[in-house]
């Protein structure tokens, strides 16, 4: 064997094993230098509307505690949807504000107008009560308020604007009444048993005021206050309802309790929300009704029913009785006959950025004797504001 021809067989093993080497090292070359792992890829964007949580069923045996409510199990593979992050409570006390303001408000316009007049005529006056009226204030309430400013015209006069404003500000705040409590009753309370009891919210009120809205908007509320909710859908009248609520939900990651039987009990649904409340150990239930109801007697039977089936299991802290703005005299009765047999707490105005007649508020007030809580200001999830009542009447007269 020639000599070199050793020399030529050890070059090859050689160049051989450098090229398996470089074989196996390239894919770990070029693999990205950070591959994140399941935890830390972002959750998959859920779709907006048609997400629904796991819900809680029930049926009308649960009345009796003979059928707890059943939750889905969780499986591993559903994908967790990005949850909305309500905004702050606070922040929305300015857009009250605004939106009134932008409305028109032909209330505090129209009263600062005649206001400014040089000499106030008796027509001057029948003007002003008129606006009042027109506003929805109310006879009684228009009435006591001319008083209080024809003697303050008498006073100090008419004729400087600052003044005259300050002096119907005043006025109109004496009538909404910043005395009033309207804290919510959302905090959980402890049982004879020393154990956390969740603070039961009903929401009641004729069908199309925005009951389920207002559920949905309180419930982001609350979220956004730190606290842990479960929604109850006692409207069983309308299918579609236990939808929307689930929708309002899943946005914020709060469960629903629901029949998925057609016409079930609205009170075996209550009563299972309540008692998955208390089970899941959560700080606020809140439950949405149908108040589709023809007659009075009919509607005392059924709230009664759910009241004394939610009493069971934890007290019912509110009653918050919805009203559209928009229907004026009507909501005035619908308000009488709630307040009559549903014992409400507090009231919900919806719709006040689609009137210019806010002076329902000091209507609505008086006949109830309960204060206005909350107020809808939109169709947007977050347009619900805590009533404030020297912000309400900033927004009436404009800035
Ligand atoms: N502009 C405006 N619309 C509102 C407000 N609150 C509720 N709505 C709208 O009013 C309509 C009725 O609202 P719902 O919440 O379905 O009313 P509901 O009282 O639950 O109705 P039923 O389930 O039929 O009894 C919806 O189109 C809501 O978007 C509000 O503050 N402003």
């Amino acid at each position: 064997m020639p000599e070199n021809l050793w020399i030529w067989i050890v070059l090859g093993v050689v160049l051989l094993g450098l090229a398996v080497g470089a074989a196996l090292l390239a894919p770990r070359l070029t693999r990205r230098p950070h591959e994140p792992s399941a935890a830390e890829r972002p959750a998959p964007q859920a779709p907006a509307d048609d997400a629904t949580t796991d819900a809680t069923t029930t049926d009308d045996a649960a009345v009796d505690g003979t059928s707890p409510p059943t939750l889905p199990e969780a499986s591993a593979d559903v994908e967790v949807p990005v949850l909305d992050v309500p905004e702050p409570v606070t922040g929305r006390l300015a857009r009250l504000r605004a939106r009134l303001a932008r409305s028109g408000s032909p209330l505090g316009a129209r009263l600062l107008a005649v206001l400014s007049r040089d000499h106030l005529s008796e027509d001057d006056w029948d003007e002003l009560e008129e606006t009042l009226l027109l506003a929805d204030v109310g006879a009684g309430p228009s009435a006591g308020l001319i008083d209080a400013l024809r003697t303050q015209v008498r006073v100090h006069g008419v004729s400087d604007p600052v003044q005259v404003r300050a002096m119907l500000r005043s006025a109109l705040l004496d009538l909404v009444d910043p005395s009033l409590d309207r804290s919510l009753a959302t905090d959980p309370t402890l049982g004879e048993d020393g154990a956390r009891v969740p603070s039961v919210v009903l929401v009641v009120g004729v069908n199309g005021t925005g009951k389920t809205t207002t559920v949905g908007k309180l419930a982001r509320v609350l979220v956004a206050e730190g606290s842990d909710v479960v929604l109850g859908a006692a409207d069983t009248f309308r299918a579609a309802a236990a939808d929307q609520l689930e929708t309002w939900g899943s946005r914020v990651g709060v469960p629903v309790v629901r029949s998925h039987k057609d016409g079930a009990d609205p009170a075996a649904v209550a009563f299972d929300a309540v008692r998955h409340g208390r089970t899941e150990d959560v700080d606020v239930v809140l439950v949405d009704t149908a108040g589709r109801l023809q007659n009075k007697s009919g509607l005392m039977d059924e709230l009664g029913k759910i009241r004394r089936v939610i009493e069971k299991e934890a007290p019912l802290r509110e009653v918050l009785l919805v009203l559209d703005a928009t229907t004026g005299q009507n909501g005035l009765m619908q308000a009488r006959v709630f307040g009559e047999v549903a014992g409400v707490t507090g009231i919900v105005l919806t719709k006040l950025d689609g009137t210019a007649k806010g002076g329902i508020v000091v209507a609505v007030q008086r006949e109830l004797g309960v204060p206005v809580k909350l107020v809808g200001l939109g169709e947007g999830p977050d347009d619900l504001a805590p009533f404030e009542p020297e912000a309400f009447v900033d927004g009436l007269l404009g800035d």
